[in-house]
């Protein structure tokens, strides 16, 4: 079956640590426009599939395709152009400005030797502009709040040019008006044709801000699909054993209300 154009697709991917099947048969798609949020209980397995979406670790069988050509066929520069990788907020070891932090984004397309270009620099303004985050761009990143380190790092990966996010629990750390703030850029940036894969230890924002969830359980992907399909009690419950219910609001919205837990 052809990929659709743009698609990172996993097939059957096997994965392991110290002869134990962390990833057993996987299958995932990200294609430009998802918002796909992916849920595991911790230990589940989530980062080690990040790595090697991301060409960071080799899957001991199965295989990866960018726009059906095989990830490993790929120079890590030509990978970086297509996709990016989103850490959870770190602290900097330097007090780089926010815009020398989003012009590393910019590092797989001059090299680290080589001055910027005008094209260069006109990638790092427009990736500040679609952050919003102009008035931060003479600031410290060291002096930045979590929430603004965070677009801060996107903001990186767009001017890196890649147009597939990965992004490891991006909301992590952040207060509730940053997450909300932030899932929402997350939105606009798919409307605009960003892939966006993330890792969340939220259902609730899985149900508020994704296009697609997958379950990652016991090294398999159990469900893939839309989000009000996919986030049974069921499943809450499989996952994470705790018991819950969906309440919803009449606007459509859903939250779960923890009912017990083991
Ligand atoms: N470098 C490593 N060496 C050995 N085992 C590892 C290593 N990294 C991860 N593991 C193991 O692989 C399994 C999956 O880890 P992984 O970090 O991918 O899970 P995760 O779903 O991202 O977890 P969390 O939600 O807690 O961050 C875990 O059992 C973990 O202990």
């Amino acid at each position: 079956m052809a990929a659709q154009r743009g698609a990172l697709r996993a097939s059957r991917l096997l994965f392991r640590r110290a002869q134990r099947k962390v990833l057993d048969g996987v299958d995932l798609t990200l294609a430009p426009g998802d918002i796909l949020a992916l849920l595991g209980a911790n230990g589940a397995g989530k980062t080690t599939l990040l790595r090697c979406l991301l060409g960071l670790l080799r899957p001991h069988a199965g295989g990866i395709s960018l726009d059906d050509v095989p990830l490993a066929t790929l120079s890590r520069r030509a990978l970086a152009r297509r996709i990016a990788y989103v850490p959870q907020v770190h602290a900097a070891p330097f007090p780089y400005s926010v815009r020398e932090v989003v012009g590393l984004g910019r590092l797989p397309h001059h090299g680290p030797f080589a001055a910027p270009s005008e094209a260069d620099r006109a990638a790092v303004e427009a990736a500040i502009d679609q952050l919003g985050i102009g008035a931060l761009a003479k600031r410290p990143y060291t002096e930045l709040s979590g929430g603004e380190r965070q677009l801060t790092l996107i903001a990186r990966a767009l001017a890196q040019g890649a147009r597939l996010l990965i992004m490891d629990e991006p909301v992590s750390g952040l207060d509730f008006g940053h997450q909300m703030r932030l899932l929402e850029r997350l939105e606009r940036l798919a409307a605009d044709g960003y892939g966006i894969l993330k890792t969340t230890h939220h259902p609730d924002h899985a149900l508020a801000c994704a296009s697609r969830v997958a379950l990652l359980h016991e090294g398999r992907i159990e469900a893939d699909g839309p989000p009000a399909e996919v986030l049974s009690p069921q499943a809450i419950r499989r996952l994470y054993r705790v018991d819950v219910e969906i309440l919803r609001s009449p606007a459509g919205r859903g939250a779960f209300v923890p009912a017990g837990v083991d």
